[in-house]
């Protein structure tokens, strides 16, 4: 654990948690005693290759599985509690948006389905569109709009019930590059506003680098946590630290890690 991370208060603390998935031939140790601890507001990237257990300790994360062992807090209450008390917004790889329903439509379902009125629906909307950069486009419908587009829309949506935590799932990693690095300082501009911790689920080394404070490494079979980077780059991160030789240097440090998993 990190010296930043022990002075600011803990929002989420993993103590050795498990996961066995139940398989015809032979269970699947999908993860193996993860012991972690994320502050709040902090921005936090679970990196590593395909099969290390990323979307299962996401999905724990957001009392959508429960571990096969272990214990899980947040805020210094269990994962249920957080998601029944709606602490939770998650953004999935595929932006899971409704054709039917225009831009700000989608963005106001959750508030729909928790009996918020109109009035404050709409108001709501138009501020989380703002926010992503989307203003114009509230009455156009999601197949109208480019991929990127898209995912800033499920990126509002996850953020109308204003949750504490964000968890993403690959956001972005079904978007081309260019796409990509500008919704990330996208995403970071959004962060710097709104404020709440995020744990956002990756294997590019790049983006990870470039959004998080800490990046969790993980490796496979079976899913562990093999180590915790310190990302020092100063904030907020401009695209001219991508050329940077400290940016360069953090990627060879984790990659290196990676050697030999
Ligand atoms: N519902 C399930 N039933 C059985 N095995 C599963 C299930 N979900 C995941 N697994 C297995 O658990 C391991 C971890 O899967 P997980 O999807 O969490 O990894 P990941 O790091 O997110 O992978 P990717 O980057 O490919 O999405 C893999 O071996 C996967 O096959």
């Amino acid at each position: 654990m990190t010296e930043k991370a022990v002075t600011m208060i803990p929002e989420i603390e993993l103590d050795r948690v498990s996961m066995q998935y139940p398989s015809a031939h032979s269970d699947v140790l999908a993860l193996q005693e993860v012991s972690l601890n994320i502050a709040k507001g902090e921005f936090v990237a679970l990196l590593g290759p395909s099969g290390c257990g990323k979307t299962t300790l996401l999905r724990i994360m957001a009392d959508l599985i429960q571990p096969t062992s272990g214990g899980i807090k947040v805020a210094g209450k269990s994962a249920k509690e957080a998601r029944l008390a709606q602490k939770y917004g998650i953004v999935f790889q595929n932006p899971v948006l409704y054709d039917w329903r225009k831009v700000r439509h989608n963005i106001t379902l959750p508030l729909e389905l928790m009996g918020v009125k109109k009035a404050g629906r709409y108001r709501k909307a138009e501020e989380l569109l703002e926010l992503v950069g989307l203003a114009k486009f509230a009455d156009k419908y999601p197949w109208q709009l480019s991929g990127g587009m898209q995912q800033r829309v499920a990126i509002a949506r996850a953020l109308a019930m204003e949750p504490e935590i964000l968890l993403m799932d690959e956001p972005f990693s079904a978007l081309d590059e260019f796409t990509r690095e500008r919704l990330n300082e996208e995403l970071l501009s959004i962060w710097s506003k709104v404020g709440n911790t995020v744990v956002f689920v990756t294997h590019s080394i790049q983006e990870a680098v470039f959004l998080s404070d800490r990046v969790f490494i993980l490796s496979p079979h079976p899913g562990r946590l093999s180590a915790v980077a310190e990302i020092p780059l100063p904030r907020p991160r401009t695209r001219e630290m991508r050329n940077g030789e400290v940016f360069f240097r953090l990627i060879a440090q984790i990659r290196d890690r990676f050697e030999g998993v």
